[in-house]
């Protein structure tokens, strides 16, 4: 699924009505008509449980509505075609045998089934009323479109506009006089908070993808009373108050229960806080076609298998030959560990060998090597020199580059730590290893010293596994920066450096030099534990060696990550207690 900007949004719509010739207005009814079929399935699961009212009952019969009516209030009827002689194999031959197979007024003839708009039949309608808050702009002209489905459906709606209804404009304007036409309550908010007493819902439809900086006067005193007010908030395509690029929310952002986003995904319900503030997320369909964005070349995803398979080509099914051996899946090279870390090494080759590849060899300083024995028995060690003390130094470079010469991927990073001439220790293996690297942890904080753009240019890919900090020294900005756009700054980094960029944290955003970015929505806050990076970088490199490519290992790579960490957290009683080895078993 594609995730969209705000100005790539307009750009598709603008192409939708310019080229294809669907006009606005219709955009805009079939916006306003699915975010009401989303509170009306939220009002009807709401209700599901309530004692059906008498009234509605008895004309039903007592059938639940799933048959749903063509108007509102009648019932669903079965109504016997005119003439309809009885034969004896139909229906009436049957019942003419006994028993009424369908309870219908004649018993005997074909039934004629009439059911019509059931999405906009809500039961217990006349529990709700809902409080349609309108902005200036087309999200509040969706948000009047949503208002008078509402009504069709039997649901009470009441108008609140943050601003003059007369400075409506456009689309929004002629929404707001068939609103008025209608008869719809309207109000114009007046200052201060109104009051939320007798509704049972808020449809936020202040701000959307136009919104530009923080809410300001009329939307900014609104926002903050619906937060205050207890009551379900659905926002039409976004949370008002939402950064729709990068998931920043400004103070005040609506916090919804439910987020109804129109035509396509916007990158900043993909991100935190955003994603916090959406509630559960539905993406309908307005008419833009979808293809659009692959047509205009939009490349930003969300990570789902479908995209896996369909635009990264991975085979998820992760299929095995019958006659594979050992070969077949590749060897990985871990250069990992030293003294007071070692266990970072352990769990990243640990972890390549349980993402599928056929061998995987650990190398450490030399010192480390007898401590190790048996460790993993699945493992090879293999001496890569250093210190007598049993810490890294340049030299050992050239043994770990021997190591490297016969493997299929070589992983460097976790738990080496700094040490005399580390980043000729790099240097030496970027410029030297000829299969792709895989570098992380503390290899990244030395690489963040170094201009590694006058270092001899690689064949090979590279894939980089930042965690927030990590990002923030190889980028030179603050973490919080970072944080503020991580799709934005994800992307520009890999493609200035022409790196593989794999940016951590929860939504783990993936940029490819090419300039395809990947959100990934997997994973599980009990990860968030030592040891579940190391843990990334070895399942990236044993997807490289048994031959995906440097994208799809990358983003394969922190699909299943996060899938194992949720198995990992299911399995245990409180998730908390997830450590990194969990992750590894659970994949
Ligand atoms: N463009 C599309 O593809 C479609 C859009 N749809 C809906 O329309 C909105 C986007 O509408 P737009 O008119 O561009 O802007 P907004 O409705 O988001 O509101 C902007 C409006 O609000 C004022 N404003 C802007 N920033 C602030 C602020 N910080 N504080 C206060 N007021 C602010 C400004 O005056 C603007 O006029 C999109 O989200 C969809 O909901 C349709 O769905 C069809 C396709
Ligand atoms: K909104």
């Amino acid at each position: 699924m594609h995730i969209v900007t705000a100005e790539e949004m307009r750009r598709l719509d603008r192409i939708t009505i310019e080229r294809l010739g669907i006009p606005a207005v219709a955009l805009m009814e079939n916006a306003g008509r699915a975010i009401a079929e989303e509170i009306i399935a939220l009002c009807r699961r709401r209700g599901v449980g309530r004692a059906p009212l008498p009234a509605r009952a008895a004309r039903d019969g007592g059938a639940p509505h799933s048959a749903g009516a063509w108007a509102a209030g009648a019932a669903h009827e079965e109504a016997a075609a005119p003439g309809a002689g009885a034969a004896w194999n139909t229906a009436a031959g049957r019942a003419l045998r006994g028993g009424n197979p369908s309870g219908g007024a004649l018993a005997g003839a074909p039934k004629l089934h009439i059911s019509g708009d059931a999405a906009l039949m809500a039961e217990h309608a006349e529990d709700e009323h809902w409080l349609v808050l309108v902005g200036k702009g087309n999200n509040g002209g969706d948000g009047l479109v949503a208002a008078r489905y509402l009504r069709e459906a039997g649901i009470a709606v009441s108008l609140l506009y943050a601003v003059p209804p007369e400075s409506l404009t456009g689309e929004a304007a002629l929404q707001r006089d068939a609103a008025a036409a209608m008869g719809l309550p309207a109000a114009v908010h007046g200052g201060g908070s109104p009051g939320f007493a007798g509704y049972s819902g808020v449809l936020d439809a202040l701000l959307g993808t136009g919104a530009a900086g923080a809410p300001r006067g009329a939307y900014a005193e609104l926002i903050a009373a619906v937060n205050g007010s207890g009551k379900p908030v659905v926002s039409a395509d976004i949370p008002s108050g939402l950064n729709a690029d990068t998931g920043e929310t400004h103070e005040p952002c609506i916090q919804a229960s439910l987020t109804v986003c129109l035509a396509f995904l916007k990158r900043g319900l993909l991100q935190y806080p955003g994603s916090g503030a959406a509630g559960r997320i539905v993406v309908r369909s307005i008419g833009i076609p979808a293809g659009l964005a692959r047509e205009e070349g939009l490349s930003a995803y969300w990570l789902t298998p479908a995209v896996l398979e369909g635009v990264l080509g991975v085979d998820v099914s992760r299929r095995r030959v019958p006659d594979g051996h050992k070969g077949t899946y590749g060897h990985v090279l871990v250069a990992a560990g030293s003294l007071r870390m070692s266990g970072a090494g352990l769990i990243a080759a640990r972890a390549s060998l349980r993402a599928g590849c056929g061998l995987a060899t650990w190398a450490v300083p030399g010192k480390l090597l007898p401590l190790l024995v048996g460790a993993a028995p699945e493992l090879m060690l293999a001496d890569a020199g250093g210190q007598a003390d049993g810490t890294w130094n340049a030299e050992a470079a050239e043994e770990v580059l021997n190591l490297a010469e016969k493997k299929d991927v070589l992983a460097v990073g976790p738990g080496i730590g700094r040490f005399q001439e580390d980043k000729e220790w790099l240097k030496r293996i970027w410029e030297g290893a000829e299969c792709p690297l895989v570098v992380d942890a503390d290899a990244l904080n030395i690489l963040a010293e170094c201009d590694y753009r006058s270092w001899k240019s690689r064949r090979e890919p590279v894939i980089l596994t930042p965690h927030p900090g990590e990002m923030a020294r190889l980028a030179g900005v603050s973490t919080m920066e970072i944080q503020r756009d991580r799709i934005g700054l994800a992307l520009s980094y890999a493609r200035e450096r022409g790196v593989i960029l794999v940016l951590k944290g929860a939504h783990t955003v993936i940029a490819s030099p090419d300039g395809r970015i990947f959100v990934n929505t997997t994973g599980h806050p009990g990860m968030a534990t030592g040891g579940a990076g190391d843990c990334l970088t070895g399942i990236i490199a044993g997807l490289l060696a048994q031959g995906l490519e440097g994208v799809q290992a990358a983003a394969f790579g922190v699909y299943l990550h996060g899938l194992a960490g949720e198995k990992a957290a299911l399995l245990r009683d409180d998730p908390a207690s997830v450590i990194a080895s969990d992750i590894i078993e659970a994949l």
